[in-house]
């Protein structure tokens, strides 16, 4: 089956005028100027607050205009839900994400309905997220974990606090590098982020803003930011066109280019041999290279920088509430004890834990929006006509603070709102934190899993508290992050993992052989 079931979905940006016949029911902001639309005062950097700013005061329906681009927003659950049925709506490859096609073209996530590489790709790479796809990433996570809290041991030990968003970004970077590509981006060896992951910021925010410049202003509002934007698609290319040389160069060893992968050899069924060997199981087709390169840059960084937020969220509330991080940790006690390695059916069984990323992922959903256009013509909530192609944004982070759904205190942290009694009283479609339908995050499961490892791993060997006078700042760049959130890391005495005492002091050095994955794959690169 086809995320279109028949239907052609059109593509690129259409304003709403052309698709919502009766749009002047929908309301906007006041003050709307000739031109400008409803651009002047809007601030380029936090669209997507702002937006949940006006949705409060315009309804579970609004539009912004900025220049000619008119965009309709749905924040409501009710709307949302219908907009989730997908016999009337599919994804629609609009603002932000169509901005990423120079990028990531027709990868999984980018790629337009109609793209015959989406079925071909995704049926080639479901399977790489089984539950036992899964399991075998496990061991792989832990490492990674380790490698963290190596560095925060030191960190606590020399009284420093810690960047969490920075050392969440190289956690989540290192873990979709090793499990899905067998390759070291060497993160934790450095102090800066790694150029990969400054490139990868660099386009997510170019596209971001390119979401309110017309293409006729680029030249001359955009002119240095696109020149950088070329210069970081390019490094991105080349890094992942390093890392697929590497693979395919099957035993071959040494550095190679400016990106100094080293390859030792094949790997055994990651994402990477799914990409370059796995033909599709009916018709025998496989990936061109060109699609293998969008599909490595597409999970690298889908594969990342929202867990990263979604870890760095849950960490803030965390801090900040004491009395749910003892709940937490103390369920990481009862259900690890002892066991310094947790195996990989003990991660699901942290319930609370689990509930405290859900509740982050609600306040903040680190991709804050997705957009679903209509299959035929049709009429939204009884009273808003759409023709076939017509589509609306959904603002996920006002969907999940719906006051009818989650109740007058919608901006409470509070993590018993997932719990099992509560979730199944909840209406279906009203927490979508990884989009809907077909083309909803294939990554889910890993993320959840990862995260909540790391949580749990974090929780059992850390006190955290929060530095005085931090209050949360929001970031945005198509994804949200927390800005300039570092924690206080005690080590907590006297509780199972591994003792840090007994490490070696410094990472190993770049000329050490790379280490081996438990499944036998060695791990490649370290370099830029
Ligand atoms: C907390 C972490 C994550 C969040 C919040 C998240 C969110 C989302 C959302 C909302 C979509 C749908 C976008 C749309 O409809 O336009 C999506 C799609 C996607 N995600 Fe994730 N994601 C996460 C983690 C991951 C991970 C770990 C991977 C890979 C390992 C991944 C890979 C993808 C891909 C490839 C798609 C496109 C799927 C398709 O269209 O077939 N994501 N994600």
């Amino acid at each position: 089956m086809t995320a279109t079931t028949g239907t052609t979905t059109a593509r690129g940006f259409r304003s709403a005028e052309l698709g919502w016949p009766e749009l002047r029911r929908i309301p906007h902001p006041p003050y709307r100027l000739p031109v400008l639309g409803d651009a002047l005062g809007t601030n380029l950097r936090t669209p997507v607050q702002e937006s949940l700013r006006l949705g409060r005061r315009l309804g579970p329906i609004f539009r912004r205009k900025a220049f000619t681009k008119e965009i309709v927003f749905v924040g409501g659950a009710g709307l949302a839900a219908e907009l989730a049925d997908e016999s009337r709506f599919a994804k629609h490859v609009g603002v932000g994400v169509a901005n990423l096609r120079p990028v990531a073209g027709d990868g999984l996530f980018t790629a337009y309905n109609h793209e015959p590489n989406w079925q071909l790709a995704h049926d080639v790479l479901a399977p790489g997220f089984s539950r036992e796809a899964m399991a075998g990433y496990h061991p792989l996570m832990l490492d990674v974990a380790e490698r963290l809290m190596d560095h925060w041991d030191r960190a606590g030990a020399a009284g420093e606090t810690v960047d969490v968003p920075g050392d969440m970004t190289k956690l989540t970077l290192e873990t979709i590098a090793r499990t899905g590509f067998g390759h070291d981006f060497g993160s934790f060896e450095r102090s800066r982020p790694h150029p990969f992951v400054e490139a990868m910021v660099g386009t997510l925010t170019y596209a971001q803003r390119r979401n309110v410049v017309p293409d006729p202003l680029v030249p001359l509002l955009l002119r240095g930011a696109s020149r950088h934007n070329r210069a970081d698609m390019a490094y991105l290319n080349e890094t992942v066109d390093a890392v697929v040389r590497a693979r395919r160069s099957r035993g071959g060893t040494g550095n190679r280019g400016g990106t100094g992968v080293r390859d030792r050899g094949a790997g055994s069924g990651d994402l990477l041999d799914r990409m370059l060997e796995t033909a599709h199981p009916r018709t025998g087709e496989r990936l061109s290279a060109e699609n293998v390169r969008r599909q490595v840059i597409t999970f690298l960084v889908a594969g990342h920088e929202t867990t990263s937020g979604a870890l760095s969220f849950a960490l803030h509330y965390l801090a900040r509430h004491p009395d749910l991080a003892a709940r937490a940790r103390a369920e990481v006690d009862r259900v690890w004890g002892d066991t310094v390695r947790p195996g990989y059916e003990q991660v699901a069984r942290l319930r609370y834990v689990r509930r405290v990323l859900d509740e982050a992922l609600r306040l903040w959903p680190t991709a804050p929006a997705f957009s679903r256009e209509a299959r035929a013509d049709t009429v939204l909530g009884g009273v808003h006509p759409m023709r076939r192609g017509a589509w609306a944004l959904v603002l996920t982070m006002m969907l999940h603070r719906d006051p009818e759904v989650w109740g007058a205190d919608a901006d409470r942290f509070d993590p018993d709102r997932f719990d099992a009694a509560a979730v199944r009283a909840r209406a279906p479609h009203t927490f979508k934190p990884f989009g809907t339908g077909a083309r909803a995050c294939i990554g889910r499961q890993f993320a959840l899993h990862e995260a909540t490892l790391v949580l749990g791993l974090l929780l059992r060997r850390y006190e955290l508290s929060p530095e005085p006078g931090y209050r949360l700042r929001v970031a945005e760049r198509l994804t949200l992050m927390p800005e300039g959130l570092r924690l206080n890391v005690e080590r907590r005495v006297g509780v199972a993992g591994r003792d840090t005492a007994r490490l070696p002091p410094s990472p190993p050095s770049p000329s050490s052989p790379p280490p081996s994955s438990p499944s036998g794959r060695p791990v490649t690169g370290t370099g830029d």
